[in-house]
């Protein structure tokens, strides 16, 4: 039996995730302090209800410590409101500290610039191998600096797999995505399968920010932005940072999917080994 609703109250509201709204919330039983994502399910087919469902089922097997703790789910069907259970991450999102430094003209230590590349990279080891979900990938689908999320100690947390979905899934989610798609990959854009190398060129495009604090592809329109992608022409990150996270940063934003690095590959790049501590 899960929890009920009025277990918990409301402290604030500190985000939109995929399709809801995140809120801070403490339990009353402990005062543990938690985050629920609301989903309203009213107007979604029935679809795209089956895809929430399956969202909720990723997150439930998904337990690993660089991907954010699914606890529960409450549906409130007086409501068609599903609220979704997790941890919550204290350092907020990468979103919110690149826009710190660009207010302050700070760049990111290249430290934590590889420890995130290497905790994303565990996350997406998971997400990517075939030891959950009967056996089927899952994809994120949509990695980008707002759902990167950093814990008490500092560590990454990959969230809101909302439009995750497992691959050979029926559920299709009708997306639209909001904002504009800095991050898509040629693939996607020239309307191939999304795959997991698809997650892998938006880690690029996510580290690429981290050091440069600004997307590699900009441009003021998508018909532009669409064009920039398939060049895969970028300017090198900052002179400060190594020929090393360059180097990673090419391999990532190469234009052929089937020539991109898997996660486990970048994982066991010696530059990687040599840059990160084995704590984690
Ligand atoms: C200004 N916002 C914040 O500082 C912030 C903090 C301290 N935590 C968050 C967000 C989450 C958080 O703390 N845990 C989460 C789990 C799932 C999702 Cl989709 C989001 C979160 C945010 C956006």
């Amino acid at each position: 039996m899960g929890p009920k609703l009025e277990e918990f109250e409301i402290l604030s509201t500190i985000g939109s995730g995929s399709h809801g709204t995140v809120r801070k919330i403490r339990r009353r039983l402990d005062n543990q302090i938690l985050v629920w994502k609301e989903l309203n399910y009213g107007s979604m087919s029935e679809t795209e209800k089956q895809g929430l469902v399956t969202e909720v089922n990723l997150l439930r097997e998904l337990r690993h410590p660089n991907v954010v703790k699914f606890l529960h789910h409450v549906v409130e069907r007086r409501t068609t409101t599903l609220y979704i259970l997790m941890e919550y991450c204290p350092g907020g999102d990468l979103k919110r500290l690149i826009s710190k430094c660009r207010q302050t003209s700070t760049f990111l230590e290249e430290g934590f610039i590889w420890r995130v590349l290497k905790q994303v990279c565990q996350a997406l080891k998971v997400c990517h191998s075939r030891d959950l979900c009967g056996g089927r990938i899952i994809l994120h689908r949509d990695i980008k600096p707002a759902n990167v999320f950093l814990d008490a100690e500092g560590d990454v947390k990959l969230g809101d797999f909302g439009l995750a979905r497992t691959l050979n899934s029926e559920a299709s989610f009708a997306t639209t995505f909001v904002g504009t798609p800095y991050y898509m990959s040629p693939e996607v854009i020239n309307g191939q399968e999304y795959n997991e190398k698809s997650d892998m060129w938006s880690l690029g495009c996510l580290i690429y920010e981290l050091c440069a604090l600004h997307p590699p592809f900009q441009a003021t329109n998508h018909k532009q932005l669409s064009a920039k992608i398939r060049e895969a022409r970028y300017d090198r990150i900052p002179i400060q940072y190594s020929n090393e996270l360059q180097e990673i940063l090419s391999l990532l934003l190469t234009y052929e999917d089937f020539l991109r690095p898997t996660a486990l590959m970048v994982l066991h790049h010696t530059a990687l080994q040599a840059r990160t501590s084995t704590k984690n």
